[in-house]
C-alpha cells in the first residue's frame, strides 16, 4: 500500500533520433539535460544554470492571473461570481489548510466532484500543498471507487452531497487494515434536494477559512514531481492510474492554448467534466488567458443552450457522445447559437455524419485525441483553411473526423508496423499501432511497473493501444483500438469505418460495430445500433444492411444487426464495446443466411 508517488519521476531520456551534423556545434560543451547546476562562467559552459532551470509548473498561472485579471470573472455558477483575484486567495486558503492538516508533499488527495467552483479550485489548490490531485469519476461504482483509493492510498477525500452514498459504500468495503481516507463534504447551496452537513462538520468552505490566503504555496522541488493521479476509463481492461508531473502538464497546458488559437477572456462552458483527464487541460489553460470558467452540474441539451445563450459561451470542450446529443437535440430543447461557439472534441472517433450535423448547427468544431496518459491532446485535426474551408460539407466532415498531426508540444508522431517497428506506408490504408513522444506523457502508471514498461519502451516511443493509418497528407486516422479490431478470414476491419457509414443513416442515434465469432470467416461485424425516437421501429435490420451494402465492401458490411434502446457506455461516456462484443459472443457463432434475419436482443 502506498500513500505517496515517490516512486516515479525523472526517467533516462530516450533514444531520440539524431540529427547529422557537420561542424561541431558552439554549444558542444553545454548540457543536454540539468544535472548539478552552476552559475555559468564563460561561453565554455554554456546549458543549464539556476536562473533558467527553475521547475515548469502550471501553478504559477494563477498568481498571475491575479494580478492581469484581478477583477475579471473567474468562476461563474447559478448566481456565484467570484473573480481571479478570489479565486486565487481561496486556492492558498486551500492549500495552507490542507498543510494544517497534515498533508505534505506527494501525498495524495481524492476528489469526487461534478463541474462546480470548488472542483476547479482543486486544480490548483491541492497541489499547491504539494499533494498530488486525484479526480475520480463521480459516475463509477462504489466497488470501483474503492478499489482506486485504496490503489492511491489517498488520505484525504473532497466529497459532493450527491456523492456522499457513494462514499460511504466504497469506504465501507476498504479493506480493516487499511486506514480509510478522511472525507470532507463540498456542500452546494444552490441544490436545495441536498440536507445540510450536520453541525460539527468541517466542510470545505470551513476548510477554506481556517485557511491562510497570503500562504507561501509548496513549489515543486523539480518540475518532475508528480502532480496529478488521473484513472484511465476502463474501456478496455481495469483502470489504471496514471501519474503525471508539473513540467508535463505545464507543457499541454500552454500546447493547446496555441493549437486551439486561445484568445484572452474566453468564455468557457465545462460540458466536458473535469474528472476526465483534468478537462484536458483546461482548468490551468483558463488561467492563462482570464478566462470565464463557466460551470455545470448537469449536463444536458436543454442545459447547455441556455447557458450558452445567458453566458455569451464562446467554447466548450466535449466528448463526440455530447455533440451527438446537442446535435440531435429537439428542437425544444434547443436554442439558435447568437455568436461564434467553439467546440473541441475528443475521446472518441466523432463519425463524420455527427460532426456535419453540428457545424450545420453553428458549432465551430476542433477535433483532437488523445489518452489519459498523454494528460490530453496530443494529436490535432489542425484545420488548413484556405484549402478545407470551400470543400462541400460532407467532405469537410469527412477530413475533421481524421485524428490529424502531432500538436506543436508533441515532438513525434508515427504509425508503425507491429512487427518490424518500421512506419507504415502513407496510403491511408496499412494498419499499424500510433505511438508518440513528448513532455506531457505520464511518468508511469502507479504502481505498475511492468504495464508501464509495456507502454514506454526501450525505442523511445510510448505505445499508445491504438490502431490507425497515416494519410499521404501526414494526417492520422485512427481505425480501432488494438482490441476491436475484426478480422474476417484474414482481412482486418475496421469497426469505426463501418460505424462511420451507420451514422450517415438518417435514422440511427448511436452505433458500434464489434466481432462476432463466425463459423466460416473467423468473425463478422455485428453492429448494435439505438435510433433516433421519431425513428423507433420504423428500420429492418435489412435496411441497415442495404444501406452499408451501398456504402462499402461486401465483407464489411454488418452481418447481424442488433437494435437496441441504448448503447451500454463507460463513465466517460464512450460505448462500452467489451460489453457488447460479450454480447455478440454469446449471440453464437453467425451462420450462412443470417444476413436475412432482423435481431433484436
Ligand atoms: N479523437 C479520438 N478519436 C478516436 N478515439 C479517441 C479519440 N480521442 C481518444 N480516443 C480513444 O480514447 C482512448 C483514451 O481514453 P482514456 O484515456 O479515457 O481511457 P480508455 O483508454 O478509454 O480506458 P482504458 O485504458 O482503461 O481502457 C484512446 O486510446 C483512444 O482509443
Amino acid at each position: 500500500m502506498v500513500s505517496t508517488v515517490g516512486n516515479l519521476g525523472r526517467i533516462q531520456p530516450p533514444r531520440c533520433r539524431q540529427v547529422a551534423t557537420t561542424s561541431p556545434s558552439p554549444f558542444a560543451q553545454g548540457k543536454a539535460y540539468p544535472g548539478r547546476l552552476r552559475p555559468p562562467r564563460g561561453t565554455g559552459n554554456l546549458g543549464a544554470n539556476p536562473a533558467n532551470s527553475c521547475p515548469l509548473t502550471p501553478l504559477g498561472f494563477l498568481e498571475r492571473a491575479a494580478t492581469v485579471f484581478g477583477d475579471c470573472p473567474s468562476v461563474v455558477y447559478h448566481d456565484t461570481v467570484f473573480t481571479w483575484s478570489q479565486t486565487h486567495r481561496r486556492c492558498l486558503r486551500l492549500a495552507s489548510a490542507l498543510v494544517s492538516l497534515g498533508i505534505s508533499r506527494g501525498d495524495i488527495v481524492s476528489v469526487l466532484l461534478p463541474n462546480v467552483p470548488a472542483m476547479y479550485e482543486m486544480h490548483f489548490g491541492v497541489p499547491m500543498s504539494g499533494a498530488v490531485l486525484n479526480t475520480i469519476n463521480t459516475r463509477l461504482d462504489a466497488r470501483t471507487v474503492s478499489v482506486l483509493l485504496r490503489h492511491s492510498g489517498s488520505k484525504l477525500v473532497f466529497v459532493d452531497p450527491s456523492c456522499l452514498p457513494l462514499t460511504r459504500d466504497a469506504l465501507k468495503q476498504l479493506p480493516p487494515e487499511h486506514p480509510a481516507p478522511s472525507v470532507i463534504p463540498v456542500e452546494d447551496p444552490h441544490e436545495k434536494e441536498f440536507p445540510a452537513a450536520p453541525p460539527g462538520t468541517l466542510t470545505y468552505e470551513l476548510l477554506l477559512d481556517k485557511g491562510d490566503p497570503e500562504f507561501e504555496w509548496v513549489r515543486p522541488a523539480s518540475e518532475w514531481d508528480p502532480m496529478v493521479l488521473n484513472y484511465t476509463s476502463g474501456t478496455t481492461s481495469a483502470p489504471k492510474g496514471v501519474v503525471h508531473c508539473h513540467r508535463g502538464i505545464f507543457l499541454i497546458t500552454l500546447d493547446w492554448l496555441v493549437e486551439w488559437s486561445m484568445p484572452q477572456r474566453p468564455t468557457y462552458l465545462w460540458t466536458l467534466p473535469m474528472f476526465h483527464a483534468n478537462g484536458w487541460s483546461f482548468p490551468w489553460g483558463m488561467a492563462v488567458v482570464g478566462g470565464t470558467n463557466v460551470c455545470l452540474r448537469r449536463v444536458n441539451a436543454g442545459a447547455v443552450y441556455a447557458t450558452i445563450a445567458r453566458r455569451g459561451v464562446t467554447h466548450l470542450c466535449c466528448a463526440p457522445v455530447v455533440l451527438n446529443m446537442l446535435a440531435n437535440a429537439p428542437e425544444g430543447s434547443r436554442r439558435p447559437l447568437a455568436g461564434k461557439v467553439r467546440v473541441l472534441t475528443a475521446g472518441a472517433p466523432p463519425p463524420a455524419a455527427v460532426l456535419q450535423r453540428a457545424e450545420a448547427i453553428g458549432f465551430e468544431i476542433s477535433h483532437g485525441y488523445g489518452l489519459t496518459e498523454t494528460a490530453g491532446l496530443a494529436v490535432s485535426c489542425t484545420w488548413k483553411k484556405e484549402e478545407w474551408d470551400t470543400l462541400p460539407a460532407p467532405e469537410r466532415a469527412r477530413i475533421k473526423a481524421r485524428q490529424g498531426v502531432r500538436t506543436p508540444g508533441t515532438p513525434d508522431l508515427d504509425v508503425i508496423d507491429g512487427e518490424t517497428g518500421r512506419s507504415v506506408p502513407r496510403d491511408g490504408s496499412t494498419m499499424g499501432e500510433i505511438v508518440l513522444r513528448g513532455g506531457y506523457v505520464m511518468l508511469g502508471y502507479l504502481n505498475d511497473g511492468e504495464a508501464t514498461a509495456a507502454a514506454i519502451r526501450d525505442d523511445g516511443w510510448f505505445y499508445t493501444g491504438d490502431v490507425g493509418v497515416m494519410h499521404l497528407d501526414g494526417y492520422v486516422e485512427i481505425r480501432d483500438r488494438s482490441k476491436d479490431v475484426i478480422i474476417n478470414a484474414g482481412e482486418n476491419i475496421s469497426s469505426v469505418e463501418v460505424e462511420s457509414v451507420l451514422y450517415g443513416h438518417p435514422a440511427v442515434n448511436e452505433a458500434a460495430v464489434v466481432a462476432r465469432p463466425d463459423e466460416l470467416r473467423g468473425e463478422t461485424p455485428c453492429a448494435f445500433v439505438s435510433l433516433k425516437e421519431d425513428a423507433a421501429g420504423m428500420v429492418t435490420a435489412a435496411d441497415v444492411m442495404a444501406w452499408c451494402r451501398e456504402r462499402m465492401p461486401q465483407y464489411m458490411v454488418p452481418r447481424t444487426v442488433v437494435f437496441r434502446a441504448e448503447l451500454p457506455k463507460t463513465s466517460t461516456g464512450k460505448i462500452q464495446k467489451y460489453v457488447l462484443r460479450n454480447i455478440a459472443r454469446d449471440m453464437g457463432p453467425a451462420r450462412k443466411g443470417d444476413d436475412r434475419s432482423s435481431t433484436r436482443v
